[in-house]
């Protein structure tokens, strides 16, 4: 994927995306503090600014209202920010407006865990993520499916099966190192 603003690589945002539960929010903190970098976690700072958690904001305001405030302040981190680790939300990226600034002013990176190992992390993620709630396998398997060919669109992608988050994140920065080098 081509990278489009003049943002010198190293100062580029480093954006984590991918499904519900992946890791992005766990990897996120440990890959800023390994490279001494601010770390902002989209859903998190939604939370602060709202004084609701995301499930309230869901029931209370509903997913449009969630999903414009999510693209606003995406688009604002990758237009006004440099140098910080941001994790979004599973399904922010399917916005092509946050695909597009993130791809333009940051260095994407997906963490890419399969169907199969997913399915043993859902009873551990689904109690606050309301697009998990009540649906059944089935459906959050063509949820899964549907945002893959969002996801394809990265600067990097980490396989992340078996792997522990300080795997994880070691991975990650050892990838963009290796690329930012040659
Ligand atoms: N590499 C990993 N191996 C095992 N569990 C993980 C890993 N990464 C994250 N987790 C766990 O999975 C759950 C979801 O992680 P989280 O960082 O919130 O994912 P996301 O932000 O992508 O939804 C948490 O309970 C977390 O501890
Ligand atoms: O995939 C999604 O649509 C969502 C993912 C969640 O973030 P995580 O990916 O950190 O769970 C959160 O933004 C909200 O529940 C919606
Ligand atoms: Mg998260």
């Amino acid at each position: 994927m081509g990278t489009y603003s003049n943002i010198p690589l190293r100062e580029r945002n480093i954006v984590l995306i991918g499904f519900m539960g992946v890791g992005k929010t766990t990897i996120g903190q440990l890959v800023a503090k390994k490279l001494y970098r601010d770390f902002i976690d989209v859903d998190q700072e939604i939370e602060k600014r709202h004084h609701m958690s995301i499930p309230a904001i869901f029931e209370q305001m509903g997913e449009n209202y969630f999903r414009k405030v999510e693209r606003e302040l995406i688009v604002d981190l990758c237009t006004n920010t440099r140098l910080k680790i941001i994790s979004l939300g599973g399904g922010a990226y399917l916005q092509e407006e946050v695909r597009n600034a993130c791809l333009s002013h940051g260095i994407v990176v997906f963490l890419d865990l399969s169907w199969e190992n997913w399915k043993d992390r859902l009873p551990s993620i689904v109690h606050d993520r309301p697009l998990l709630k009540n649906k059944a396998l089935e459906e959050i398997k063509q949820l899964f499916e549907l945002r893959k060919q969002a996801y394809s669109q990265h600067h990097y992608r980490v396989a992340t099966d078996g792997l522990d988050p300080e795997t994880v994140a070691i991975r990650t920065i050892e990838l963009i190192r290796e690329r930012n080098t040659n």
